[in-house]
């Protein structure tokens, strides 16, 4: 599990470990691991011209240190004083080593820069100084290296409401920030190396399942199951308007571990899944979940689907369906699949604030309903009512194809099912999801049907990592 604190809880533990070893050992190891990261990225150290941004806190200590270790293998290292203040020992450790003081013209013909503007101390937004280095930086497509955070993030939330460093790595050092999880920061992050320094630290504020934690969680039948223990889905989805979302979420539903799968909706479009799927069976009947609302379009029946959240079997609720949902009763057993902008609609503020504002919102709407909330995008966030979060990154952008919510939608009931929890169903149906995207598109086009049909591969393929 990757698990991300917050700036409290990171000081708290630096406080803690540093009062029990020799000054500066924290910054040493966070700067050896720096470099050694920066080393990697640049592939050869010996000769390469390294520019580094440093302001007045400890995140420009940090690039001093790794920087004149660099600079000790040969690199050509030019620090950008951004302050007066800044690192004083670490400024001449550079020195000793060869490193110089340059200026902002030095970025010209860089090979990397060093973001050491600001970390977990740092305010979102960039100084005109800082922001005039990094536009240098980006307009002569020099790749930045970020230490600790991006510079100008809020690291806290994730959010982005100022200008900031878009890096092309960022090295981070004793637990990720909830920023590295959380978009729109998260994107400006790049890929995320994490540099262990022993802090001791307490749970997570936002976790990132990987594939050894989620593999527990798949409810593989074993000897004595049979299709009812396995778990019948109820799927309430699609409509005579949109009756691929009924084809679609129940491919996604039968890649999942359910035992079977009955489709509730109009006739016609009963027998478009049957045509596609001869497995279901079409009609009520006794179920452990149900998935509601993909494609209901305008033929959604709001109190029949009121009268299935009120009842005892755990509901996937997507799209359409999210209309029925009021802030009133207890509707713990439900998972809520909304995209941004359903998610905007339910809270009744604007797609974009959702956007800019995820993991606050995702949070506001778990409370509001008390439902667990999934809110789809490049990273999924998913919340549940006792506050717990987690994310999944795994995806990749090819899955932003029509009716992928609909298989993911159908793949969560069919979890929901299986007897996991919302919060376990969310965690798993994300990650398998994302999993399968990655398999079916090989880095080119896809479609909801063909991830629907990579979900027993990407399935097979955690169960045996
Ligand atoms: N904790 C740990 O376990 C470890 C931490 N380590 C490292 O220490 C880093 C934290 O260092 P830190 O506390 O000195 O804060 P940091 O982010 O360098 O600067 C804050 C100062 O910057 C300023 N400033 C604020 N906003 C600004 C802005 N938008 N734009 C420009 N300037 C801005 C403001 O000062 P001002 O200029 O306003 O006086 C503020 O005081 C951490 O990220 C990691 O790299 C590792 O060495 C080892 C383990
Ligand atoms: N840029 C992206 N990168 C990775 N995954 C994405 C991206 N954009 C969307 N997705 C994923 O694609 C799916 C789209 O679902 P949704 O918005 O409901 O589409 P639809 O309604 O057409 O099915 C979600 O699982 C979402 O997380
Ligand atoms: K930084």
């Amino acid at each position: 599990m990757r698990s991300a604190h917050t700036v409290e809880q990171v000081r708290a533990a630096e406080a803690d470990l540093m009062a029990r070893l020799p000054e500066g050992t924290l910054m040493q190891r966070a700067a050896t691991g720096l470099a050694v990261a920066i080393s990697n990225f640049l592939g050869s150290t010996y000769g390469a011209r390294v520019v580094l941004l440093i302001g007045s806190g400890d995140n420009g200590g940090d690039a001093l240190y790794a920087g004149a270790r660099l600079a000790r293998r040969g690199a050509q290292v030019t620090a950008v004083l951004l302050s007066d203040k800044a690192h004083a020992e670490g400024l001449e450790a550079l020195k000793m080593c060869g490193g110089r003081v340059g200026s902002v013209e030095d970025i010209r013909g860089a090979d990397v820069v060093i973001d050491g503007i600001v970390g977990i101390g740092g305010r979102p937004g960039l100084r005109p100084d800082a922001l005039a280095a990094v536009q240098l930086a980006e307009q002569f497509d020099v790749p930045i290296v970020a230490v600790d955070t991006p510079s100008g993030v809020d690291v806290d939330t994730g959010e982005t409401p100022e200008p900031h460093v878009n890096a092309a790595l960022t090295v981070t050092f004793g637990t990720h920030k909830i920023c590295h999880f959380i978009d729109p920061a998260a994107t400006a992050c790049g890929p995320v190396h994490l540099v262990e320094i022993g802090l001791d630290l307490p749970p997570a504020e936002v976790e990132s399942l990987q594939a050894a934690d989620i593999r527990h969680l798949y409810p593989v039948p074993h000897g004595e199951s049979d299709k009812y223990s396995r778990g019948v889905l109820g799927l309430m989805v699609g409509s005579t308007q949109y009756p691929g979302a009924a084809v679609i979420a129940t491919a996604g539903a039968l890649g999942g571990p359910v035992g079977m799968v009955r489709y509730v909706g109009p006739d016609p479009v009963a027998e478009a899944v049957r045509a596609a799927h001869p497995e279901i069976v079409a009609g009520n009947g006794r179920v452990q979940a149900w998935t509601i609302g993909s494609g209901l379009g305008d033929e959604l029946d709001i109190p029949r689907i009121r009268e299935l959240l009120d009842a005892e079997e755990p509901v996937v609720l997507d799209a359409d369906g999210l209309k029925a949902l009021d802030d009133s009763g207890d509707h713990v057993d439900v998972l809520a699949t909304p995209h941004a902008g359903e998610l905007a609609r339910l809270l009744d503020v604007d797609r974009a604030t959702v956007e800019a504002e995820r993991l606050k919102h995702a949070r506001l709407a778990a409370e509001r309903y008390d439902v667990t909330v999934l809110l789809k995008g490049a990273t999924t966030v998913i919340a549940a009512p006792d506050g717990q979060v987690r994310v999944n990154s795994n995806a990749t952008p090819w899955l932003a194809t029509a009716g992928a919510g609909d298989v993911l939608a159908g793949l969560c009931g069919s979890l929901l099912a299986g007897g996991l929890s919302p919060l376990d169903a969310a965690s798993l149906g994300a990650y398998l999801h994302a999993a399968a995207a990655n398999l079916a598109s090989s880095s080119g086009p896809t479609t909801a049907i063909s991830v629907a049909a990579a979900l027993p591969e990407a399935t097979r393929y955690l169960l045996r990592s």
